[in-house]
């Protein structure tokens, strides 16, 4: 039983655009997308981090009848999307592992009764699979209330992209038993095979499917490599001395009256660093905050309220909430749009992953740096961890793959960061194979100074014949990711 869906032409997008989401005019391609979601069709959306693609979804919901269940693999990208949504006044919930009963209950009620009054729903993969919950959507279904199925960060569905999630690919349930109501896919790191594999799962047909894929490029973004070894540096000293700088920056009069004009705090430069330990995270923002900065860690391990607190002070540039230091649980999707720097403190997992968590910084188009330090140590580590996990005898065929994938992505990163005679933005470019060339008006440190990259590299890495003896003679001690 199709939803019914707004009249054509009886939805004007553009005042929605401005009178509910406070935008001036859509981005490009953005009223594309929105208007062939609107008009019933099953949209593929792959584009950068930060283009815009929850308006895509967003938009829609709101001005359709019927409810729009969203499916997103994180929590705190949940919460982060739910707060603007809200500050917009539009009804929407979530149901996940932290919602009360009574509010649960009262959700549920609300999807049931024939006319919901919540826009989108918000829910894990995981909750999608449950009975209760696929019977509640039998019933809105017939009711001819379901409007449309968004899923975020659709690469999650695919063991050949980065973060698979078994659960993901048990969304084909949508297709198989509700063929008439539309669905949204976005994501903003896919490789082809990925792409394919996302369709093809899902069960929507490629010859009705619109696709818009754009560039993964981001001119706004200043991507640099620092080099590290175990052997000669704690990089925190060097971190500081470079952050202290940036604060320093804004205390130059001019723009010290420019920031107070613009009601921003001279003491606030908002940042994230990324660790692959819940440990660092801690560590490291209590460090900072001894050394007059403020920063909160950010890990799955910290009771709901402490992740509810420490995002929330952060998103509203609360003092002492200046810097984030978070696990990769603080990832995909997040939206802040005066992120100024995103470090991270270690090699991240995958190629996917860092161009997600880079993506965080510049969403206002302003420029903003993205530092990863970079060490051979670290590459070596990472490798014995993955060589460990695909020996520890997957559950599945599925999960193999996505090891082995992880694995091919975690060589090309480092072959990012060891790289000195290409522009990171045309790295970033080729890895995901976009058309055309990533443009970089010296945005990066190649392309600032290649030789002065070659010169850092040389003497900031250790030699591959220590490395390799640190390897031979098991002196690497190995730690467990977790996040
Ligand atoms: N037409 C528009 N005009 C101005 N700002 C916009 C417009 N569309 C979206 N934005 C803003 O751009 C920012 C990024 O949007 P959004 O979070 O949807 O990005 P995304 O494409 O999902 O990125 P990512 O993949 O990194 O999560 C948000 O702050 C959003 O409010």
């Amino acid at each position: 039983m199709p939803g019914r869906r707004a009249a054509p032409g009886s939805v004007n997008i553009d005042f929605t655009l401005r009178r509910v989401f406070r935008k001036e005019s859509f981005r490009p391609l953005q009223r594309e997308v929105i208007s062939a979601a609107l008009d019933g069709h099953d949209v593929y959306l792959q584009a950068a981090t930060s283009f815009g693609k929850s308006l895509c979804f967003q938009l829609p919901a709101v001005v359709d009848t019927g409810i729009t269940i969203v499916i997103s693999p994180l929590l705190a990208l949940m919460k982060n999307q739910i707060t603007s949504l809200e500050a917009a006044g539009v009804r929407v919930a979530t149901i996940n592992s932290n919602t009360p009963t009574d509010e649960r209950r009262a959700i549920m009620d609300d999807l049931k009764c024939g006319h919901p009054l919540l826009r989108l729903l918000y829910v894990t993969p995981e909750f999608c699979a449950m009975d209760h919950f696929r019977r509640v959507l039998r019933i809105i279904h017939t009711q001819r209330e379901l409007a449309r199925i968004a899923i975020d960060e659709a690469h999650c569905i695919s063991e050949w992209g980065h973060d698979f999630r078994p659960s993901f690919k048990e969304l084909s349930f949508f297709k198989r038993e509700f063929p008439d109501v539309p669905m949204i896919c976005c994501t903003a790191t896919a490789t082809p095979r990925v792409r394919a594999d996302i369709v093809n799962t899902l069960g929507l047909d490629p010859k009705q499917l619109k696709s818009f894929t754009m560039s993964t490029s981001r001119p706004n973004l200043h991507y640099e490599v620092r080099f590290k070894s175990d052997e000669y540096d704690d990089h925190y000293d060097t971190f500081l001395a470079w952050l202290q700088n940036i604060y320093r920056r804004r205390k130059d009069p001019d723009r010290m009256a420019y920031l107070q004009a613009a009601g921003e705090r001279i003491t606030n430069v908002s940042g994230i660093i990324y660790t692959l330990y819940r440990r660092d995270t801690e560590a490291l923002a209590e460090r900072l905050c001894s050394d007059g900065i403020g920063a909160k860690p950010y890990h799955a391990g910290l009771s709901p309220s402490q992740k509810d607190d420490n995002l929330n002070g952060w998103v509203t540039n609360r003092p002492g909430y200046d810097i984030i230091v978070a696990t990769t649980a603080f990832g995909m999707g997040i939206d802040k749009n005066d992120v100024r720097f995103v470090v991270h403190w270690q090699l991240p997992k995958s190629f996917e992953g860092y161009y997600q968590e880079a993506g965080r910084a510049g969403r206002d188009g302003k420029a903003s740096i993205c530092a990863v330090y970079y060490s051979r140590e670290d590459r070596d580590r990472a490798a014995a961890m993955m060589a460990r996990d695909s020996r520890g005898g997957q559950t599945s065929e599925a999960l193999g793959q996505a090891l082995r994938n992880r694995a091919e992505s975690l060589k090309k990163l480092v072959e990012y960061c060891e790289e000195t005679k290409k522009c990171r933005h045309e790295l970033i470019s080729k890895y995901f194979g976009d058309d055309g060339k990533a443009p970089c008006d010296w945005a990066c440190d190649h392309c600032k100074d290649k030789d002065a990259l070659g010169r850092r590299k040389e003497a900031g890495l250790a030699s591959e014949e220590w490395c390799s003896t640190q390897r031979d003679t098991g002196r690497y001690d190995y730690d467990e990711y977790d996040c």
